[in-house]
């Protein structure tokens, strides 16, 4: 860890799995029953997963794309609020200028949103007969750096793909964040081979 870290305190941090459907409304009630869930016992923090309200597809993100904020990130806000937790909201098609974005908000406990993370790195693959998802066919990537203050350490975000870059963790951690958070919805192609040896690969 970085000299520059504070030190850290201990916290319950919630990780929801979700299963996600055609239907936004059903998505997005969904998220919020289990956000509440997460606080209810006891976590202060709880993450969702990459593109939580719509099916993860390239043909998909132009009709479920929406403004920041909008009808998802409401839902987000007042999850975050009415629990009195931090919320990362995994992530959601953004549409912005004509453009399209795979982004991740964080709102804080009083449902204010902190931080809006365009996943930087798309995620272009091509594995004959096994996968192809060409991310950047309809989205555009971000530029920027994401990091957020909390009582219980800083944290870093990424989104699913980013986590392959070691740069991005490696920035992060020398600007004092002690928690990296990739809201991700890895495949069965190169999940089984990548997923847990890139986390064991970005702490330290
Ligand atoms: O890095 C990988 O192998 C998977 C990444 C991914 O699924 C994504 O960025 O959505």
């Amino acid at each position: 860890m970085s000299t520059l870290a504070k030190t850290m305190s201990k916290f319950r941090l919630a990780v929801i799995q979700l299963q996600v459907t055609a239907v936004k409304a059903d998505n997005l009630s969904r998220a919020r029953r289990l956000v509440n869930q997460a606080a209810a016992q006891g976590s202060q923090m709880v993450l969702l997963p990459e593109c939580f309200n719509s099916p993860y597809g390239t043909s998909f993100f132009s009709s479920y794309g929406e403004r920041i904020p909008g009808e998802s990130t409401q839902v987000l806000s007042e999850a975050a609020k009415e629990n009195k937790v931090y919320v990362v909201g995994g992530s959601i098609p953004e549409e912005d200028g004509g453009k399209l974005y795979n982004s991740c908000t964080v709102f804080g406990p009083d449902g204010e949103m902190i931080l809006k993370h365009r996943k930087i790195h798309l995620f272009d693959i091509d594995v004959p007969g096994k996968i192809r998802f060409q991310e950047s066919e309809t989205l555009s990537p971000g530029s920027s750096l994401s990091m957020f203050e909390t009582p219980f350490c800083k944290v870093g975000v990424g989104i699913c793909y980013d986590m392959r870059f070691a740069e991005l963790a490696q920035i992060y951690s020398r600007k004092g964040c002690q928690l990296l958070v990739y809201p991700g919805a890895f495949n069965m192609t190169t999940g089984p081979a990548h997923w847990e040896l890139l986390q064991r690969g970005r702490s330290d």
